[in-house]
């Protein structure tokens, strides 16, 4: 039976309740293209345009673009019910970025001139990753049987760490492009995605992509389709989003296809927030949905949420750089900022619904979305403390425009002063990591990514520990009572059946609890797995393509806590705890990792005066130990064997050297150390 059938509507609910929850938020925005001197609005399609190959083939003619004037006047005369807002929806590397810059060269919103232009122009971690980490819109006005349509395009990013970009993409679309790669068939994200849209009524236009290459096998994605989602072989559109054969047939298919957006643009203004960038010069930007009313420059408008009171500086559409309008309407998404400027991105609280000042009584707020929840920590150290006021203002750079980073200083015993940061997955960690390392190269410390610890105590209170080096030591009593738990994420994963039993080995050796198995296609396997958070964020996804040879693909959602047994290990030297070097873990993997600690340490640390002691512990046990010998320096050659005072004196005086140094507990090591040995 189908997905579809099988699980029905009140299961997916259900799942998107879940998948919500896990609160994905990713902001990734402008200010970050702003920092190279670029035009906040002009760099967010860039992300559109960063992997798209120039489109030699054309298969379709594009429409010409209005001038400002023209534009405004079109989009005036266009009424609500010939909207239509729709995003893009694929599993990561499906070709939404591809297609939807075919889509703005068809509309005539870019020429290919100006895609190479901004090409040039931009170098970023999304381009050189080729990824999308946030969600990009455009407003396009497309030609159908004589009639002017507004088209509003979201392309949503693929990768499961962004999902709530996707989530928060779904509150401003009556509908979504499904995007299936001809050759690859549906995989682990094309599942969620179609979950998501289905849970919220969404009308949805399948498209099969990629039919140019010799590997696309339409007619077993089409039966994948329909067996997995019940979706209508006859409605899938078949195109090339890179040759842009078949791109024409696909705007028509969204007119008919998708509902128009319902508003009432003489009621009162009820304006949602979707998603808001930061922008040095008009201060905080929001991107709106309208539900009814209209808005323009010079009105007053309050928040919902926080009843903050704001004047309208400006309002205009994303075409596909900023362009202002005299008006934005019921049904229409656009951005709009105040003056004077919204000075906190805090202050713009996603899902938040703004009306005009005096309707605030009348008017039903919108129902919102869940903030987001970290799931993935690391610790950042200068390696020199005199670069602490450098580095403390790019990572607040990078925060201020990525509201779902959280950002608490840190100070270790070994680094010195710092920050902790959560992030909403590995992905996102990382991305944020190359941003930083990019900036300040071999001059910062990033520790191991970690996820973080729920304590219940015998009183029944609880805390969350983010930190595991502040996670209470054995010696506590109240712990040794207390119950520990850990997050779990529910995975998805989808594999030819040739690697299943490998990867059933790899999820059963990750601690991971199967929750269902079933074939969507002769050879195509979805599992469902329970798996600890801690075991995905220890590169699950890289061992799953290993084992896989790169076929099997993963998608995963908050599936709360649960309890564990878990243990904090922590390394010392000469008996000092190593607090940078500390992680709270399964019972089961301590005499692992203590071993690959000590062993790695070993190697970064250099012979001393005195003899080192390299332990890994639980509470008073050694689960593992190295010694690195003395470095016996050979201060008696030079001397005459008969000058025995003198002799004498210099071993005192080196005896003493040591024991100063072992008495103090005082290894000196170098930072480099840490950062070899922290860095994989
Ligand atoms: N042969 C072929 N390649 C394509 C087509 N569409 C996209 N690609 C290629 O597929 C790769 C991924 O395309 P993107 O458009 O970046 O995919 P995406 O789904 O936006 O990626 P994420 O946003 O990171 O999930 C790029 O190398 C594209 O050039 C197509 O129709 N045919």
């Amino acid at each position: 039976m189908s997905l579809a059938g099988r699980a029905g509507r009140a299961w997916t609910r259900e799942w998107l309740r879940n998948s919500s929850s896990r609160g994905l938020n990713h902001n990734a925005s402008t200010s970050r293209w702003s920092s190279h001197g670029l035009n906040a609005s002009t760099s967010r399609w860039s992300l559109l345009l960063r992997t798209t190959a120039p489109c030699r083939h054309r298969n379709y003619a594009s429409q010409t673009k209005p001038t400002p004037a023209q534009l405004e006047a079109r989009i005036a005369a266009i009424p609500i019910e010939r909207y239509r807002n729709f995003c893009i929806v694929a599993h990561i590397d499906h070709g939404k970025s591809t297609l939807s810059d075919r889509l703005l060269e068809l509309t005539g919103t870019i020429s290919a001139s100006d895609a190479n232009k901004q090409i040039l122009d931009k170098l970023d971690v999304e381009r050189e990753r080729g990824i999308t980490v946030k969600a990009q819109t455009c407003t396009m006005i497309y030609k159908h049987n004589g009639d002017d349509y507004l088209l509003h395009l979201v392309d949503t990013p693929g990768h499961v760490d962004f999902r709530a970009e996707v989530t928060r993409s779904y509150a401003s679309c009556g509908g979504a492009l499904l995007l299936i790669d001809a050759s690859q068939g549906i995989q682990a994200q094309t599942v969620s995605n179609f979950h998501l849209a289905f849970a919220q009524d969404l009308a949805l236009v399948p498209v099969i992509n990629k039919i140019d290459m010799p590997s696309a096998d339409v007619p077993r994605v089409l039966d994948q389709m329909e067996t997995s989602f019940e979706l209508d072989p006859k409605k899938a559109v078949l195109v090339s989003a890179k040759t842009g054969k078949g791109v024409g047939a696909l705007l028509p298919a969204v007119v008919e296809g998708i509902p128009h957006p319902v508003g009432d643009e003489n009621k009162p203004l009820k304006m949602l927030l979707v998603d808001s960038w930061y922008d040095t010069f008009k201060g905080v930007v929001l991107l709106v949905r309208l539900f009814d009313g209209s808005i323009k420059t010079g009105d007053n408008v309050v928040s919902l949420g926080t009843g903050m009171k704001y004047t309208v500086g400006q309002v205009g559409i994303q075409y596909p750089n900023a362009t202002p309008q005299t008006v934005l309407r019921a049904g229409q998404v656009g951005y709009v900022y105040f003056n004077p400027g919204m000075k906190r991105i805090q202050d713009a609280k996603l899902g938040d619904t703004f009306t005009t000042v005096g309707d605030e009584d009348i008017v039903e707020p919108c129902p919102g979305f869940e903030e987001p929840k970290p799931m993935v920590f690391v610790a950042a150290f200068p390696t020199d403390q005199s670069d602490y006021t450098r580095l403390a203002d790019s990572i607040n750079q990078l925060v201020l425009n990525d509201r779902s980073v959280t950002l608490q200083k840190d100070f270790s015993e070994a680094l010195g002063s710092g920050w902790r940061l959560g992030f909403l997955g590995s992905l996102h960690c990382s991305v944020f990591q190359d941003r930083l390392r990019q900036e300040h190269g071999k001059s910062i410390i990033i520790t191991e990514p970690t996820v973080p610890t729920k304590i219940v105590y015998a009183d029944e209170s609880e805390e969350v520990v983010q930190n595991p080096a502040l996670f209470p030591d054995s010696s506590d009593h109240r712990i040794r009572a207390a119950t520990l738990y850990e997050p779990y994420v529910k995975a998805t994963i989808t594999v030819p059946e040739e690697y299943l039993g490998r990867v059933i080995e790899l999820c059963e050796g990750n601690r991971g609890e199967q929750k269902s198995l079933e074939f969507f296609h002769t050879d195509q396997v979805i599992l469902s797995y329970d798996i600890p958070a801690s075991q995905l964020v220890d590169d699950l996804f890289g061992k799953l393509k290993g084992v896989s040879k790169g076929y099997a693909t993963l998608d995963y959602e908050d599936a709360g806590w649960r309890q564990s047994k878990l243990v904090k290990l922590q390394l010392l030297v000469n008996r000092q705890p190593v607090d940078a070097i500390c992680r709270v873990i399964h019972s089961t993997q301590v005499d692992r990792l203590g071993r690959q600690w000590v062993t790695k340490f070993k190697e970064h640390v250099d012979r001393q005066m005195f003899e080192v002691v390299i332990q890994a512990v639980v509470g008073n046990k050694v689960i593992a130990r190295e010694t690195i010998k003395p470095f016996r320096k050979d201060v008696l050659a030079k001397l005459h064997a008969s000058d025995i005072t003198r002799r004498r004196k210099l071993l005192e005086k080196q005896k003493e050297g040591r024991k100063r140094l072992r008495a103090v507990g005082n290894v000196v090591i170098d930072q480099s150390a840490f950062q070899s040995f922290l860095s994989k």
